[in-house]
């Protein structure tokens, strides 16, 4: 995908672009490159295929659920910063904060943000069973996204305790996104969710599928969830 059919089929979609959004995703293809060379942050590094399976693809999210509004969101598990960093370019208004249990990770994170000049943009080291179980962030966000983390009974846990009630959590899965989801169903009522659509969709030019799951939370999760790394006998909740 190159750029103009990026900023193209983005404005199809009702979300317009600025030069400066479009300077801003610019730089971050280039910072992206620049600390993979000295860090793992991803296998994809083509120009046109990051902006397919990085860029495109996380902003394909806005497709399904609507991040105009202000929300505080979390993003479970970002790496290299998706999709919470390309939502955060077209979407400003967002309070973004990230958990990432990698702390090179972190480090890019953190320069990249400062390079792109983004406000509002927080990011925490850490595990997302510890960060779940932090009063200062549990049931505390307006919506919570993960992709390509956990399968949807794990990621669940890992994700519902941080949205408060009333929110939502955003799941961007591949082709099996509907089987996990109906696989993890029972982890999403037990953690206080409902799951509330799963749309599947192909990826344009390549035409592989995602599926888009969206859960909302209709009532507190239970306390002892997320369960610690190392709970005994600690199995997904299937
Ligand atoms: C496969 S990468 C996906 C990164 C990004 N979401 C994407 O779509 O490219 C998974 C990321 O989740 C992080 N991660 C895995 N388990 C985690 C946990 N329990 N808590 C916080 N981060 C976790 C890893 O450090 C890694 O950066």
């Amino acid at each position: 995908m190159n750029i103009e059919q990026f900023q193209t089929m983005l404005s199809e979609k009702g979300i317009t672009l600025s030069g400066q959004q479009l300077d801003q995703f610019d730089t971050y293809f280039h910072l992206l490159v620049e600390w993979n060379n000295k860090m793992n942050l991803t296998a994809i590094t083509d120009k046109e295929e990051v902006y397919l399976k990085h860029f495109y693809d996380s902003v394909s999210a806005a497709f399904y659920f609507d991040f105009t509004k202000p929300y505080k969101l979390c993003d479970v598990g970002a790496g290299a910063g998706f999709p919470s960093i390309p939502l955060k370019i077209c979407f400003p208004e967002l309070h973004v904060s990230i958990v990432d249990s990698l702390n090179k990770r972190i480090s890019f994170l953190e320069h990249l943000a400062a390079s792109l000049k983004l406000e509002n943009v927080s990011f925490y080291h850490d595990r997302a069973e510890t960060f779940g179980q932090n009063p200062v962030h549990r049931e505390k966000y307006d919506v919570v996204t993960a992709r390509a983390v956990a399968r949807m009974s794990v990621l669940s846990e890992l994700c519902m305790p941080l949205v408060k009630v009333g929110g939502f959590f955003v799941a961007m899965k591949g082709a099996n996104g509907q089987g996990e989801t109906e696989t993890g169903e029972k982890a999403v009522k037990v953690l206080g969710g409902k799951v509330e659509s799963i749309t599947p969709f192909l990826l344009p030019i390549e035409e592989s599928e995602r599926n888009i799951i969206i859960v909302s939370k209709t009532k507190p999760t239970p306390k002892k969830y997320p369960r610690k790394p190392g709970t005994p006998n600690k199995q997904p909740i299937e």
